[in-house]
């Protein structure tokens, strides 16, 4: 028997189990992240709530420190629109796949779901026992809102839609899977907040082009990263220098280093500077991520996919 995770209202989703049996509820709740007053105040909150429930007698609560073995999760997130964030997230995930592992992507952008597009797949996913099957496409899974609904559906969804939608997408089958790239919507709102309290990936990456006005939402994302006990394993400059394709000629339209700058302001890890580049356009809006290929966005995307790595080997492992 269980009783209803909704009875825990908000630390709902902290619960990874709960059982009763026997007049006995074991409870047991992920802690990670929390300082030890947090911790005491949650696990008094969910005793008190299961203590509450009919034909319970007795509460047993493990709080454990860890995510349960299985792929983890690394958030692609921007702090506004159009910087790059669906490219950057699906050569990611390619780039990874190359270096060995076995990668899944989850679409989370309910504002512009790209990934199917960007993957070159229309193929839908087929749900076995209420549990989603990845599709799959060039060497990695996928689950994308996009698959869910028709275009343009989500966009009014608020958080708690959203988070829902976010749940069949994570829980879907991704056994056998190593790491899962998660493209979040752009933004830093309550939408953003609670699909990453939902996603609780391991770590973080950010995008965003040189500008002024991306850095500053750049650094909110990075805030709301940090509100949400995610480490950020680093900044992705996109769109950063254009070489001419007749006289060769390099130009900086958006201007450059401005990220790697406020990276270092910021004490947070520079992973990757990609150029503006037409080719890389063209590609992926053909659903053909250079990653896949062989020319030099597909070395800059292998670079940025060992950065990450080994940021997230620097992570300690009571945060993940
Ligand atoms: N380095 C680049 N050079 C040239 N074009 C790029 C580059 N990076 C991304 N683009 C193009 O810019 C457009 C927006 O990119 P993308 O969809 O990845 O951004 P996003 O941040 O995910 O946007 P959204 O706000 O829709 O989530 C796409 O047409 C993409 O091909």
């Amino acid at each position: 028997m269980t009783l209803d995770k909704s009875l825990f209202g908000a630390d709902a989703d902290r619960l990874r189990s709960v059982r009763l049996q026997d007049g006995v509820a074991a409870l047991v709740a992920e802690a990670r992240g929390l300082g030890e007053q947090e911790r005491a105040a949650l696990e008094a909150r969910l005793r008190a709530a299961a203590a509450a429930q009919e034909g319970v007698n007795e509460v047993r609560v493990a709080m454990t420190a860890s995510k349960p073995a299985g792929p983890k999760l690394i958030a692609v997130g921007s702090g506004k629109g159009g910087v790059g964030k669906s490219t950057v997230s699906v050569n990611l995930a390619i780039a990874l796949a190359r270096l060995g592992h076995r990668v899944g992507i989850i679409d989370a952008d309910i504002y512009g779901p790209s990934q199917p597009t960007l993957l070159g797949t229309s193929e839908r996913p087929v749900a076995r026992d209420k549990q989603l099957i990845p599709v799959e496409a060039q060497g990695v899974k996928l689950l994308s809102v996009g698959q869910l609904v028709s275009p343009g559906h989500a966009l009014a969804w608020r958080g708690p839609m959203a988070a829902g939608a976010l749940t069949q997408l994570v829980e879907g089958d991704w056994s056998g899977t190593d790491y899962i790239v998660v493209d979040l919507p752009p933004g830093t709102g309550d939408v953003q907040l609670s699909l990453i309290q939902k996603a609780r990936p391991v770590g973080a990456v950010v995008v965003s082009t040189p500008q002024d006005l991306s850095l500053i939402d750049a650094r909110r994302a990075i805030d709301l990263f940090g509100k949400t006990a995610v480490p950020v394993l680093g900044i992705v400059e996109n769109m950063a220098g254009y070489q001419c394709p007749h006289c060769g000629e390099t130009s900086d339209p958006f201007g450059s280093g401005g990220a790697e700058a406020a990276a270092g302001e910021m004490g947070v890890p520079f992973l990757a500077r990609l150029p503006l580049s037409a080719s890389l356009r063209a590609e992926s809006d053909a659903g053909r991520p250079p990653a896949a290929g062989e020319g030099p966005a597909a070395a800059a995307f292998r670079a940025l996919a060992e950065a990450v790595l080994a940021q997230l080997d620097a992570v300690p492992a009571s945060q993940i």
